[in-house]
C-alpha cells in the first residue's frame, strides 16, 4: 500500500508498504481522507514536538476518515463498506485514568503520528473496532476526519463549563480556536468573541459567525471585552493560539469567578500568570488536554449542521502531492488543508 512516510524533517518518501491485518477486535480501513494538523507540520518542520522526536521515519496525520474493508473476528457493529472516523489516542483501558473515563490522560495511550506511532497517510489503517465510528450517510469522509479538531473544541468547551448565556472569548483563530467557538456556541454561548493577529483569519471568523473578531496586534484585549460586554468580562476564556502574550492575557479578559481554559501549547513550558489575579479573581484555570468521548457528539454536531467543518479546508491534494501540501499548510491564512489518500 501507499505510505506517505516522513524520513527526515521536510522530506517525505512514498513507500509501498505492506497492508495491515486486523487484529481479532481491529478493523481494517481504506482511508480516504486525513487532515493536516499543525503538530504535523511541526514534525515535518523540525523533526521534534518537546521530548517526543522523530528518531524512526514516521508517518503523520492523525485526523482521518475512511472506509471499512475488513472486520477482526471479534468485531460486532461495524461491516465492510462502513464509513467511519477514526479516533487517534487508543489507550490501555485499564488503568485509573481508563476507568474513571478520563482515558486521554491514560499514560499508555498510543497516539498516530506521535513518535514512535505511525498516523493515517496511508492506504490503509488497522485500527481497533472501538475508536472507529460509524459515520451517518449525510456525513462525508472530509468531515469525519475533522472530528479530531471539533473534538479538541468539544473538550475545551466541557473544560470550561461552557453554559447557555455564556460569553467565551476565544484567543487564535486557527482551526482549533474556530472549532473551539463553534463548540462553545453549540454549548449554549450566545456571544462569542475572537482574537488573532492576522487579518484575514479574522475576518474569516467573522464569516463563520463570531460576535467579535478582535485584532489584538491593534486593539486593546481589555479594553474590547470590557466593551463588549459592560466592564464585566467573559464567563469563560480559551487559550487556542498558544502565543505566550495570548497566554498572559487570558486574565485581562475573564470576569470575576470565571474560566480560563488553557489549550495552545506554548513554545516555552513555563508561562508568568499573575497568581494573585487568579486568587483576588477567583479564576479557575484548566488545562484542556485533547479529548475523550467526544466523537459521538462531534459526528451529531455535524449530522445536524451545527457545525461547519468541510468549510475550514483551503484545499485537498492526492497523497503524492504530499510535499506540496505541507508546504501550502504553512502559509499564515491556510486554516486547513487536507490529503485525500484515495485520488494518489
Ligand atoms: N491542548 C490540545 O489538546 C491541543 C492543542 N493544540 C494547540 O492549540 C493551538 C492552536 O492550534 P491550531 O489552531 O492548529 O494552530 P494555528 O497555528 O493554526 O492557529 C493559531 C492562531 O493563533 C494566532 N495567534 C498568534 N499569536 C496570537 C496572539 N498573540 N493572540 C491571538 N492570536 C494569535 C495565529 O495567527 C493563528 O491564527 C496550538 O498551540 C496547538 O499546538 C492543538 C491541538 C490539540
Ligand atoms: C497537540 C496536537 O496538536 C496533536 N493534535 C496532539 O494531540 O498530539
Amino acid at each position: 500500500m501507499r505510505t506517505a512516510v516522513l524520513v527526515e524533517p521536510t522530506e517525505f518518501e512514498l513507500q509501498d508498504r505492506g497492508r495491515p491485518t486486523p487484529g481479532p477486535e481491529d478493523v481494517l480501513v481504506a482511508i480516504r481522507d486525513v487532515g493536516i494538523c499543525g503538530s504535523d507540520v511541526h514534525y515535518y518542520e523540525h523533526g521534534r514536538i518537546g521530548d517526543y522526536v522523530v528518531e524512526e521515519p514516521l508517518v503523520l496525520g492523525h485526523e482521518s476518515a475512511g472506509e471499512v474493508v475488513e472486520v477482526g473476528e471479534n468485531v460486532t457493529g461495524l461491516e465492510p463498506g462502513d464509513r467511519v472516523a477514526l479516533e487517534p489516542g487508543v489507550p490501555c483501558r485499564r488503568c485509573a485514568h481508563c476507568k474513571r473515563g478520563e482515558y486521554h490522560l491514560c499514560e499508555s495511550v498510543e497516539f498516530m503520528a506521535t513518535p514512535p506511532h505511525d498516523g493515517a497517510f496511508a492506504e490503509y489503517v488497522s485500527w481497533p473496532a472501538d475508536f472507529a465510528y460509524e459515520l451517518p450517510g449525510t456525513v462525508s469522509t472530509v468531515e469525519g476526519a475533522l472530528c479530531e479538531p471539533l473534538s479538541v473544541g468539544i473538550h475545551a468547551a466541557r473544560r470550561g463549563n461552557v453554559g447557555t448565556g455564556d460569553t467565551v472569548l476565544v484567543t487564535g483563530a486557527g482551526p482549533i480556536g474556530l472549532l473551539a467557538a463553534e463548540a462553545a456556541r453549540a454549548a449554549g454561548a450566545t456571544d462569542v468573541l475572537i482574537t488573532d493577529i492576522v487579518p484575514e483569519k479574522l475576518e474569516f471568523a467573522r464569516e463563520r459567525g463570531v460576535d467579535r473578531a478582535i485584532n489584538i496586534a491593534e486593539t486593546d484585549l481589555e479594553t474590547a471585552v470590557d466593551e463588549y460586554t459592560d466592564g464585566v468580562g467573559a464567563d469563560v476564556v480559551v487559550e487556542a493560539s498558544g502565543a505566550e502574550a495570548s497566554i498572559r492575557s487570558t486574565l485581562d479578559g475573564v470576569r470575576r469567578g470565571g474560566t480560563v481554559v488553557l489549550v495552545g501549547l506554548s513554545d516555552e513550558a513555563a508561562v508568568p500568570l499573575d497568581v494573585l489575579d487568579v486568587i483576588d479573581n477567583e479564576i479557575d484555570v484548566h488545562g484542556s488536554f485533547r479529548y475523550a468521548n467526544t466523537y459521538p457528539a462531534a459526528i451529531d454536531l455535524l449530522a445536524d449542521d451545527v457545525v461547519d467543518v468541510e468549510g475550514l479546508v483551503d484545499f485537498r491534494s492526492p497523497l503524492s502531492d504530499v510535499d506540496d501540501a505541507f508546504e501550502r499548510a504553512m502559509e499564515p491564512t491556510v486554516i486547513k488543508g487536507m490529503i485525500s489518500v484515495d485520488d494518489a
